[in-house]
């Protein structure tokens, strides 16, 4: 058993109408809460790690602690660079054992964000690894935000299409109202399922067919997690995210992947304060970390029954 890349997992979650859950990582207790999971519930899963969780967890235990999960469990699981900032982050992913890398570039015009994904795909490409982009900007913007406001940015179909056409990437994350974090909306949620239809339309309409397409921002928050931090010591007031049937809607539709790094930290989090609140005494860290290991596991069950409907 080794570590797959995501063009199988994409493959069959694009012909079965469902998605695959991307968790970010960040300990040992994560990775085995996340993975718990997805062994009962016989599910491919995307590992992700972002460069800031690279550098804090320690590039050879990370790739040891994620092959042990694939030992463990025999499920196919692709360890994936979160929101690569540069060419030099995703090389050093592909070459510590990385099966998919996120090249970043939607920060720079669309010309530059282009070459350098180009130059990353490249790469990945000669070492079967997948890649994904971004196009657009991860902002959420407000409900009383004008047409042309959202159109500024949130992914432009058309350039959707010509950055798939010239960069051969193999999935797209777009903007279309989710952003990064708990606090998502101020208002109503809403999210442009509209421009996620004539994303795919402008592809299918060009021959490419069946495009995977990546939604960030994803978590629901849920207000489960959101009131244990609350009433353990935590201050997480108008904490909000995307309900859970506009994911599955995404999920039905193009989008194949599903990030998710919110709703773990505050499992994680709210976990660990009830414990720390509840027994003062407690000093045994396998006592509050070990709660939310076993609360990270009920959140991707959750996750996976109700958002991403990716059980084999
Ligand atoms: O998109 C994400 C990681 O790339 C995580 O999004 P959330 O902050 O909604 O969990
Ligand atoms: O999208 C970003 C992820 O939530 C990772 O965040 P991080 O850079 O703090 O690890
Ligand atoms: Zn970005
Ligand atoms: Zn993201």
């Amino acid at each position: 058993m080794a570590l797959v890349n995501t063009k199988k997992m994409f493959e069959t979650a694009y012909k079965g109408g469902f998605a695959i859950g991307a968790f970010n990582i960040n300990n040992m207790e994560i990775v085995q809460g996340i993975v718990d999971a997805c062994k009962v519930k016989n599910t491919p899963v995307i590992l992700q790690v972002s460069a800031g969780a690279m550098k804090y967890m320690r590039p050879t235990y990370l790739k040891h602690l994620v092959d042990a999960a694939v030992e463990e469990t025999g499920l196919d699981i692709a360890l994936h660079l979160d929101h690569g900032p540069d060419f030099e982050t995703c090389k050093k992913a592909i070459d510590l054992g990385f099966t998919s890398v996120m090249i970043d570039g939607s920060h720079h015009p669309l010309q530059e964000n282009i070459e350098i994904t180009k130059k990353v795909v490249e790469y990945a490409h000669e070492r079967n690894v997948t890649v994904e982009a971004e196009l657009g900007r991860l902002a959420g913007i407000e409900d009383d935000v004008d047409v042309s406001a959202a159109d500024a940015i949130y992914t432009n179909p058309d350039e959707a299409l010509e950055f798939v056409q010239k960069t051969g990437v193999d999935s797209l994350a777009i903007a279309i109202g989710t952003s990064h974090g708990a606090y998502k909306f101020k208002g109503e949620a809403k999210l442009d399922f509209d421009r996620l239809e004539k994303i795919t339309e402008k592809l299918e309409a060009a021959g490419i067919h069946n495009y995977p397409i990546v939604l960030h921002g994803a978590s629901a928050v849920d207000p489960k997690y959101v009131a244990m931090c609350n009433e353990n010591g935590g201050n997480l007031g108008g904490a909000k995210g995307i309900p859970t049937e506009m994911l599955r809607k995404a999920a039905s539709m193009a989008v194949c992947k599903i990030n998710m790094d919110t709703d773990i930290r505050l499992a994680m989090t709210g976990s660990i304060r009830k414990v720390l609140n509840e027994k003062p005494e407690e000093f045994d860290p396998r006592k509050y970390l070990g709660l939310g290991r076993e609360n990270v596991t009920n959140l991707v069950t959750g996750k996976i029954e109700n958002v991403l409907g990716s059980s084999k």
